[in-house]
């Protein structure tokens, strides 16, 4: 079998660095042709002289003498400047699959180019699905053969889904760990730090999805993204929390079974599981001990003291540009909350005055979109 040539657009993160650890223990099937960063000139180089990509792109184009300077080879040409380096990469005809590890928006043009060039698409970045899933919609054929989603949740349904008519699906049921301030009361979390945010339970993931993780955002999120993944109406489509995060999530049948994926909490599973789908391949990694988790337990998602995971519902119902304003709000207060400009309980409130304030309008293109993101980014730094 000859190996997959892999894209990795923010090689330099959480996702992006696992993805190279699968990398690592899957040199026979895969190999890597680019890798992407945006000011992480140091982490870059480092990947560049081990993995040694045909190409390598660094947004941040005052690092470049750094960045060169660093490398012990020159297998790999080294490219910066605007984003459409990044559609040229994906467009190229060499590499198979492109690995979508950006955060936010950023993630969105690529996903949307790469998918247009005819490349697989493993997503990380659930934000694209957030803001274009209608326009993504013609690469969902329920086949899972172009678009292959990352996240836990996502790769935990298309698991249980294998083998199964999708006309039998009845429910999917979204599990959420609750995050660092599962047990805080409104009170508390009035005075709940940047520090206290960026503890999330069981995930080492990217300070953006933890703070999404901490206001319940990030589930709201991900029942965007299952809404366009797996085509289900919003009623079909339920979170609860499970602190353990051992139960990835759930799929009801119409018969009353229900099927789960449990593991410990690893993303190099589901990495691997968009990059070998629809086959398995073997993982070195820690498996559940049940003398160590004796109990899981479930309870409802509070959407008085979480009120992001409301925000998200409502903007999906709402339509048309909503989820984007949603998202590009919520990208400038965790922003804002990170520098310490605003407090834990401000991010909804800017989210849902982002969302009163600015018209979702209704027929959507790549070019509508970015307008609007850049529109409610303007608002969402002045509330
Ligand atoms: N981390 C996790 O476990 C999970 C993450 N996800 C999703 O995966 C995506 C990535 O998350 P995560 O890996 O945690 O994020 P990180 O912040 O750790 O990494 C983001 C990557 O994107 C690059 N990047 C950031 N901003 C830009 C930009 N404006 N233009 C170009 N490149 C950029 C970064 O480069 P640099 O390092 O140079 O800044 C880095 O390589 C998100 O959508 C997240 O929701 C989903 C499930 C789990
Ligand atoms: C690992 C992963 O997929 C994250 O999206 C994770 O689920 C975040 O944890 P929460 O369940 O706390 O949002
Ligand atoms: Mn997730």
């Amino acid at each position: 079998m000859n190996s997959k040539k892999l894209i990795i657009l923010g090689s330099t993160g959480s996702i992006g660095t696992q993805t190279l650890d699968i990398v690592r223990s899957q040199p026979d099937k895969l190999e890597v042709f680019a890798l992407t960063a945006n000011t992480n000139w140091k982490l870059l180089a480092e990947q560049i002289n081990e993995f040694k990509p045909a190409y390598a792109f660094l947004k941040d184009d005052q690092k470049l003498g750094e960045l060169q300077s660093s490398l012990l080879h020159n297998e790999t040409e080294i490219l910066s400047g605007g984003a459409g380096i990044i559609e040229e990469l994906v467009s190229s005809d060499e590499p198979d699959s492109v690995i979508n590890s950006l955060v936010g928006f950023s993630g969105f043009r690529p996903t949307v180019s790469a998918l247009a060039a005819g490349k697989k698409v493993a997503l990380a970045n659930k934000e694209s699905l957030v803001v274009g899933g209608a326009l993504l919609a013609p690469y969902l054929n329920g086949h899972y053969d172009r678009l292959i989603p990352i996240d836990s949740e996502h790769s935990a349904i298309l698991q249980c889904l294998v083998g199964e008519d999708t006309d039998t699906l009845e429910k999917l049921i979204i599990t959420a760990s609750g995050g660092p301030f599962r047990t805080w009361s409104i009170d508390n979390l009035k005075n709940a730090g940047v520090r206290d945010a960026l503890k999330h339970p069981n995930w080492d993931m990217g300070a953006k999805i933890t703070i999404d993780s901490a206001t319940m955002m990030n589930k709201g999120l991900e029942v965007i993204e299952a809404h366009w993944l797996f085509g289900l109406p919003l009623e079909k489509i339920e979170a609860v929390i499970h602190p353990q995060s051992i139960v990835h999530s759930m799929v009801l049948f119409n018969d009353g079974s229900m099927k789960a994926q449990l593991g410990l909490p690893d993303m190099r599973l589901p990495i691997q599981y968009a990059l070998s789908y629809p086959d398995r391949w073997p993982l070195p990694s820690r498996h559940i001990n049940w003398a160590e988790h004796q109990q899981l337990t479930f309870e409802p998602v509070d959407t008085r003291r979480f009120p992001c995971y409301d925000l998200a519902l409502q903007a999906i119902r709402t339509g048309g540009h909503a989820p984007a304003i949603l998202n590009a709000a919520n990208e400038i207060a965790v922003e804002r909350f990170l520098n310490e400009e605003i407090s834990y309980i401000q991010i909804s409130r800017i989210v849902a005055e982002s969302l009163s304030h600015i018209s979702p309008g209704e027929t959507l293109s790549v070019e509508s979109l970015e307008e609007v993101d850049q529109q409610t980014r303007a608002v969402a730094r002045d509330i």
